[in-house]
């Protein structure tokens, strides 16, 4: 029988627990189980939920909770109980129970019968490389900074000059919406003969994803208008929209553009440790499932950041072994060229060095920002360090001289 496993995070009375998630488990199924009448109970017994493991821990990053230990316990729901949809199956698992004390959801296992259903990334890692002709190294992504109350002169500047930096792609900041003086159509259509024409003076392509926004009933017309306008992704606020959402943007064959997940409003259910979703849940596994090419995330050692195991955690959900595609890892925020050996070190070439005030605080400006980025990455796959490179290329010895190496 087809079924998902939930494993949650709790705190409670040694012994205690088990009890606890039994208490669950059914609480979220068939309700009361033992005073049922036998023949009741075998027929609610293919949606009876299921403890399958509970173990205890001595918390040692919270010892003050004296008595007290932490338990991970997994639950199997079957999935009679639910539609084969990320509404359904997050009401099903942590739709009361999230508000229910503290309890934090950890990871969900799907089987295949359950995955099927989702489409995972339409393009994935190997399409987008595929597009850009890059396959060998971390590709490296630069964002538009202060373009609010700005034109579009203004902006196609800026995405000149990023381009002309030598990065594969430039993403809208988050906090672009629609508005007068860069409408998202117009936007569109700029950056293609923009980043056509760096690419037939310089040799190298550079995508753009596009911010999608607005209400959720024109998301659908408003991204297959993009599509059709010749955009090459769509950068796309996912948590303030819904899993759902996005994944009815990836499963429309007249949108099929690269989806990047963007993390922002996660950190309202992702910060706790007692209570909301893992960060790998939310920012990697379902994301993935949902179809997003790319997941954007805080690095471990920027200006927002994150501790260096949940990110690799993360990393892990986007990219481990599964019948979908994987996604391709975007730690980003607040990432100078000196953080690159770190970001390589924990999440090899697969992945993408993102930058926005790395890119653009440059003393040489964006395009010096772009070269410094390419440059240290080039350093690093030659297995030299950023200060020997910094000898041989002046952009990267800039980026050191202002942000140093980490
Ligand atoms: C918290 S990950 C999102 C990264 C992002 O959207 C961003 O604007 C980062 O900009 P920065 O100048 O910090 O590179
Ligand atoms: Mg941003």
């Amino acid at each position: 029988m087809s079924e998902i496993i939930a494993t949650y995070q709790i705190y409670g009375k040694p012994g205690k627990l088990e009890a606890k998630l039994e208490s669950i488990a059914l609480g979220l199924t068939v309700g009361s189980w033992t005073d049922l009448p036998a023949v009741d109970q075998e027929q609610l017994r293919k949606h009876k939920g299921r403890v399958v493991s509970v173990r205890e821990f001595y918390d040692d990053e919270h010892p003050s909770r004296f008595g007290e230990v932490r338990a991970e316990g997994k639950i199997a729901y079957p999935s009679a109980n639910f539609t084969a949809d990320l509404p359904a199956i997050l009401t099903t698992v942590f739709g009361k129970l999230s508000l229910d004390g503290e309890i934090k959801l950890l990871d969900l296992e799907f089987d295949s019968d359950i995955t099927a259903h989702f489409p995972g990334p339409r393009f994935g890692i190997s399409q987008i490389r595929e597009s850009l002709g890059v396959f060998d190294r971390p590709l490296v992504m630069s964002i538009f900074k202060g373009v609010i109350g700005r034109d579009l002169p203004f902006l196609n500047e800026q995405l000149k000059n990023q381009a002309l930096g030598g990065v594969d792609l430039v993403k809208d900041d988050e906090i672009l919406f629609e508005n007068e003086l860069t409408p998202f159509n117009e936007r569109i259509v700029s950056s293609r003969e923009i980043l056509q024409n760096v690419y037939e003076e310089t040799g190298h392509r550079t995508l753009y994803a596009v911010n999608l926004t607005g209400r959720t009933s024109k998301l659908r017309d408003q991204a297959r208008k993009a599509k059709e306008l010749g955009a090459d992704a769509l950068l796309f606020n996912v948590h303030t929209y819904g899993l759902d959402v996005l994944q009815e943007l990836a499963e429309d064959d007249e949108i099929a553009l690269p989806l990047m997940a963007h993390p922002a409003f996660s950190g309202a259910f992702i910060s706790s440790d007692f209570y909301g979703l893992s960060s790998s849940l939310a920012l990697g596994k379902l994301v993935r499932y949902a179809g997003a090419d790319f997941s954007l995330f805080p690095s471990p050692y920027g200006s927002v950041a994150m501790p260096r195991d949940e990110t690799l955690r993360i990393a892990q959900a986007l990219r481990e072994e599964s019948s979908l595609a994987a996604a391709f890892p975007v730690p980003s925020a607040g990432i100078h060229p000196g953080l690159v050996p770190k970001l390589i070190n924990d999440f090899g070439t697969d992945c993408i060095i993102n930058a926005g005030g790395g890119v653009h605080g440059h003393p040489q400006g964006a395009i010096g920002g772009g070269k410094a980025f390419r440059q240290a990455v080039d350093a690093v796959l030659k297995g030299i360090t950023l200060e020997e490179a910094a000898s041989q290329h002046k952009e990267l010895k800039s980026a050191l001289d202002l942000w140093g190496v980490v």
